[in-house]
């Protein structure tokens, strides 16, 4: 068996069907270095109500890719001093998310590896870079890095994920009524909601 072959038991979910294409950034999708804003208030990536989230604040960067910042604190810490690999996870599982307001799509993550190379100490600023590579069907590959010491430094922790196109009813239909409720009641939520649909 080739390696260009391998068995279906071998394939990689995180690897690209040789007929996927190019993802393609929406003609309405905010410039490179327009700020993305939170695409829910209480997520625990980048809502700003949130006061026990990440607040991460991710733009617009060229072509199907965004870049962001987040800045470790004392709770998230793992070991003394250091990140914990979840939370730098989530940070990076966040930026990946943020590419949804380029594409104009909602995804939600379905896989996501993460490679720490790093340790990443307490008042660390992470640099994240994220990028789309190519879309199947509803399946959207990517893939992300974290830097630290500036936006050009050593890459302490990357990511690879495959995201899957939903629709807004995934959150309607599966989501807890009480903060449904409360969603589906602010305009804002609804606007930032169907903004990322193509046909909404
Ligand atoms: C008005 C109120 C609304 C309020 C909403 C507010 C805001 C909404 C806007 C944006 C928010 C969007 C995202 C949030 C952004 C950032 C946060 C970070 C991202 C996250 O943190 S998000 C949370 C974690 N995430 C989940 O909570 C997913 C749980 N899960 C499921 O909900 C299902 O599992 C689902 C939907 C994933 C699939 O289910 P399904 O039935 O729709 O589709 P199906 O199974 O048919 O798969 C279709 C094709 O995807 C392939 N596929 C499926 N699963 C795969 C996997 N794991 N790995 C590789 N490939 C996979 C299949 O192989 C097939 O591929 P193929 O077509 O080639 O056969």
């Amino acid at each position: 068996m080739s390696a260009a072959n391998p068995p279906a038991s071998q394939k990689s979910p995180l690897v690209p069907p040789p007929d996927a294409t190019d993802p393609v950034r929406h003609p309405e999708a905010p410039a490179p270095g327009e700020p993305l804003g939170a695409h829910y208030d209480m997520c625990f990536g980048c809502g700003g109500g949130q006061p026990h989230g990440l607040h991460l604040a991710a733009r617009a960067g060229e072509g199907v890719s965004v870049t962001a910042e987040f800045t470790v604190r004392t709770a998230h810490q793992g070991a003394p001093g250091l990140a914990h690999g979840g939370v730098l996870t989530s940070a990076l599982d966040e930026t990946l998310g943020s590419l949804s307001w380029l594409m104009h799509v909602i995804a939600v993550t379905g896989r996501l590896e993460t490679d720490f190379l790093q340790p990443v100490p307490v008042d660390t600023l992470l640099h994240l870079e994220a990028r789309a590579t190519a879309v199947h069907g509803r399946k959207i590959y990517a893939t992300a890095t974290g830097r630290i010491g500036g936006p050009d430094g050593p890459v302490a922790v990357r990511a690879d994920a495959v995201f899957i196109e939903v629709k807004v009813e995934h959150f309607i239909e599966n989501g807890r009524q009480e903060e449904i409720r409360a969603a589906m009641d602010d305009p804002d939520q609804v606007r930032r909601a169907r903004a990322f649909e193509v046909n909404p």
